[in-house]
């Protein structure tokens, strides 16, 4: 017997970063939107603990314990005092390092899959539990939606959505390292005083509503800056995909992805189009959010 469980990727609309912790982590207003562009993890019972990876990044994903997926395998385990003798297989569809939470999918989608094969019947506020000890970004994994997640992300509120919002993605060829993104915004703010990070009122707004053109006024990216120091090509991208319509664009998360909010699925082809034509990108893609988080197939 196997269980399958399929998990979104998501872009931040806001990503107010506060000061750096003691812990060395940062306070944020993080406001996740879930998006079509789904990991889908696999558990079946097996001798040992083994994980594979397939999909056009699997080179990049690390087979060993420190994947999330065998992570959120031993973490539940642990708790219940049960072997973890499973073969995890992730079928990878979301860009590796791309600052769209694919690993923190991979976690949250192991963990729900697991919890289903052993019959744990982990409550959400245990499930919730285990995936913050992940990640800050595996908690939104498993609720999926929109949220507003505070502290390092991991504490969740759900957000209502009136409406579908239509992105277009560009995934660059090589990625970034979120604690390095983070450390650069920590570079670039020596000196100056760091506002506590709150969510925006117009920006929730704009969810509630379903309004596009609301959402890009209101869109943020505090990570942007930090991004673009340390990929400077990334300004070529969002121009590109800026001057073929797109109503906004901003770096996804910590990056190197770069996300377009467009009005419909027809000025997305638009963009799409440009992108490759432009020459500044690996892969370009479309999705909508928002999505659900995961779910058993
Ligand atoms: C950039 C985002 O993707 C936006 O959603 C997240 O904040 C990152 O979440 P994540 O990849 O799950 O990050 P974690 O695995 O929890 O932390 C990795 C590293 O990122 C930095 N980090 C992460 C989250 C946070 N609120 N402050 C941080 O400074 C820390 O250096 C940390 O050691
Ligand atoms: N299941 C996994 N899939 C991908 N990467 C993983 C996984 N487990 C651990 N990793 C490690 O985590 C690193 C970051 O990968 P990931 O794809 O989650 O980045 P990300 O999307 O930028 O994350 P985030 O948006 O949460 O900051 C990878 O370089 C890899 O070494």
């Amino acid at each position: 017997m196997s269980v399958t469980v399929r998990v979104p990727a998501k872009v931040n609309v806001q990503l107010a970063v506060g000061a750096a912790r003691p812990d060395g982590f940062h306070d944020l207003a993080n406001v996740f939107l879930a998006v079509g562009l789904y990991d889908e993890v696999t558990v079946t019972p097996a001798d040992e603990l083994r994980v594979t990876c397939a999909g056009p990044d699997a080179a990049q994903v690390p087979l060993d314990r420190t994947n999330l997926a065998a992570r959120a395998a031993l973490a539940l385990a642990g708790r219940r005092g049960i072997e973890p003798a499973v073969h995890l297989h992730i079928a990878k569809d979301i860009p590796v390092a791309g600052g769209m939470a694919g690993g923190s999918a991979d976690g949250a989608g192991a963990l729900l899959a697991c919890d289903t094969l052993w019959g744990t019947d982990a409550s959400s506020a245990e499930l919730l539990d285990i995936c913050a000890e992940l990640g800050s970004d595996v908690p939104f994994g498993l609720v999926g939606g929109a949220a507003l997640g505070t502290g390092r992300g991991e504490k969740l509120t759900v957000l209502e959505v009136g409406g579908a919002f239509h992105w277009v993605f560009a995934m660059a060829d090589r990625g970034l390292s979120t604690p390095a993104v983070f450390q650069e915004f920590d570079r670039l703010a020596e000196g100056r005083a760091i506002p506590e990070p709150v969510a925006c009122p117009d920006l929730l707004d704009a969810l509630a509503k379903g309004d596009p053109d609301l959402l890009a006024a209101s869109i943020s990216n505090d990570l942007q800056p930090a991004a673009l120091s340390l990929f400077p090509e990334l300004a070529q991208t969002l121009a590109a995909g800026r001057g073929a319509g797109a109503l906004t664009a901003l770096v996804s998360g910590s990056g190197p992805t770069t996300a377009f909010l467009v009005r419909d699925p027809e000025s997305a082809e638009r963009v799409v189009q440009a992108l490759r034509a432009s020459g500044t990108c690996r892969t370009v893609r479309t999705a909508s959010g928002p999505a659900p988080g995961a779910t058993v197939l």
